[in-house]
């Protein structure tokens, strides 16, 4: 909330009075009076938004509010910094509760309070929709009526029918698919290596790794295969190209189309590109879900076969009336599951990869925990076997646990939620007005002492073993928490432990020194990712 005067009701009056004033003054024509009335209601009108408003009249007032004049706000320090890390320090100095400013005293406020946390996201979640703006820039990607993307009654529905296909057990069946494509992608490395007759070589990881999830989520959670692994440049994988492409052109449209879409009208290239992506995502999104239509039967005899969406489709044909999904729905979420399902994994793999290659006290721990508990991994005739991989149980490994929620907590994929009240509320004892923009900045929250103590910048994996008695659930928002937290979850889990596995029991890892160090390069693109990817230098094991 900004201001409870609008600009055009105020500009009418204005030039009412104006043309008043120049009809029965003697000394003034109407031209000047208009011009003048203008003018001094727009300064008027600014200096009210940006200062009085904020400053001496919103109800948001009281709450500590970061130094700084209104009129153009915390934006400068927001867009030239890491995302969230800004907000790091405001917690530390103001507390767990800040507002801040947007340009022309637009308010926000970000949350770090544990209560107003638990609020928001368990106790009263659908009072805390995402924002229209945000909804609109992710629609062309992720469906418009999609779980991620559905609000109030009609997310209740669709998380109810999602649940059973997301279970812990439900994710062990698919425990094969993840261990077939990493043990893939190990492969190719290793054909690379051959083929070039050398024993180390510098590999992009975060490429390789955004087609291995690509090629999990299509069989796991689609039940097709994308084969972007073998094949990088299939139309699918380019269609996400095509949509996450944030060079300049891009990132300027996308922001304004999340004011108007007439923007979207423009014949510019990424208004083509989003068109064309669209159309791929979509039409394959509609080809899977009659193709599991026309299955389901078969499905349900064959239980071996599952994968997500399959089951979603099964359970769709038993649901009473008002908990059956469209077909519209189930493509949306075909969409969503394809979006939101594999560039955070493989971004967070990534950057796990990278904590691994500079901490190698860590990764030498935790190979010896993989050889030790699955030293199948280590016997290249063994590795192939299927029956052995699928005994195999990533779950059982206490340290590599620890460095997964360890790099999910120090680089949060998803580095930021935006919510906007739809009815007045309290949070941690402050008023809330209807319309008031909220953050709540994992990338910020992961990283207070308040919560995790003095350590909380630095990449320790042994703190999960001893965490402080500040700690609380809601000081790790990697996945957020509650009915809209992630439903993706153990899925991301279980695949990002299974593709460590299959690499580091392959491959030693280092920083490539060729290359700035990518933790520097963090940009906000939608998921928190390094600017030019993450280059390490790959050395093949011993056998
Ligand atoms: C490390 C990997 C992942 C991270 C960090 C992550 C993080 C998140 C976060 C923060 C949200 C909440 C977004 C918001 O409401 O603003 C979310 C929602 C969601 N995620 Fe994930 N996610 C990951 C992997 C996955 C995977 C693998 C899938 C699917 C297979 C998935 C499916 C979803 C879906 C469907 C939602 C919407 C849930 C709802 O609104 O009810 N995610 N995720």
């Amino acid at each position: 909330m900004s201001s409870s005067v609008g600009f055009v009701p105020l500009m009418g009056v204005t030039g009412i009075a104006a043309l008043l004033v120049g009809k029965y003054s003697e000394s003034i024509d109407t031209a000047t009076a208009l011009q003048v009335a203008l003018l001094v209601a727009t300064v008027s009108y600014v200096l009210y938004c940006s200062w009085i408003y904020p400053l001496y009249l919103s109800p948001l007032r009281h709450i500590p509010t970061v130094p700084g004049f209104p009129l153009w706000g915390h934006f400068y320090t927001i867009i030239t910094s890491e995302c969230g890390v800004p907000a790091r320090e405001w917690h530390q100095k103001y507390g767990p509760i800040v507002r801040y400013f947007f340009p022309f005293g637009s308010e926000r406020l970000s949350i770090a309070d544990d209560d107003a946390i638990k609020h928001m996201t368990v106790r009263n979640p659908y009072n805390y929709p995402k924002p229209e703006r945000a909804r609109k820039w992710m629609m062309p990607v992720l469906g418009e009526v999609g779980v991620l993307l559905a609000e109030g009654q009609a997310h209740v529905t669709q998380r109810k029918a999602l649940t059973p296909a997301f279970s812990i057990t439900s994710i062990r069946s698919l425990m094969p698919i993840f261990w077939n494509k990493s043990l893939h992608m190990a492969e190719l490395w290793e054909q690379e290596m051959v083929d070039e007759k050398t024993e180390s070589k510098s590999f992009e990881v975060l490429e390789w790794l955004n087609r291995t999830t690509l090629d999990i989520i299509g069989r796991a959670g689609l039940g097709t295969d994308i084969d972007s692994l073998d094949n990088p440049e299939t139309p699918l994988r380019d269609a996400y190209r095509r949509c996450f492409s944030f060079d300049l052109e891009a990132r300027i449209l996308n922001g304004l189309a999340a004011f108007t879409q007439l923007v979207r009208i423009l014949p510019a290239r990424t208004n083509r590109d989003i068109v064309v992506a669209r159309n791929i995502i979509l039409s394959r999104a509609e080809a899977i879900i009659k193709e599991k239509q026309a299955n389901a039967g078969t499905v349900q005899k064959k239980p071996a076969q599952k994968d997500i969406i399959g089951l979603i489709v099964r359970d769709n044909m038993t649901a009473s009336k008002e908990d059956t999904l469209t077909i519209e729905t189930m493509r949306n979420q075909v969409m969503t599951f394809l979006g939101a399902g594999h560039d955070t994994t493989a971004t967070s793999v990534a950057w796990t990869l990278l904590m691994l290659a500079k901490h190698p006290d860590v990764q030498a721990k935790l190979r010896e925990e993989i050889r030790s508990q699955m030293p199948f991994l280590f016997d290249p005739d063994a590795r192939q076997d299927s029956e052995t991989i699928e005994k195999a149980d990533v779950d059982l490994l206490p340290y590599l646990e620890d460095v997964c929620k360890e790099s999910l907590r120090y680089i949060p994929s998803i580095p930021m939620t935006v919510r906007r009240t739809i009815a007045d509320d309290h949070l941690g004892g402050y008023f809330i007005p209807a319309g008031t923009v909220v953050y709540l900045m994992a990338n910020a929250i992961n990283h207070l002492p308040m919560y995790w103590g003095d350590t909380a910048n630095k990449f320790d994996p042994s703190r999960w073993k001893n965490l402080p008695p500040t700690y609380t659930t809601n000081a790790f928002m990697t996945f957020l928490q509650g009915p809209r937290g992630c439903v993706g979850r153990k899925f991301a889990e279980v695949e990002m432990k299974t593709i460590l596995c299959s690499l580091l029991s392959k491959f030693h890892f280092e920083p490539d020194m060729s290359v700035q160090d990518p933790e520097e390069l963090k940009m906000w693109r939608l998921v928190l990712r390094p600017r030019d990817g993450i280059s390490l230098k790959v050395t093949k094991l011993k056998e």
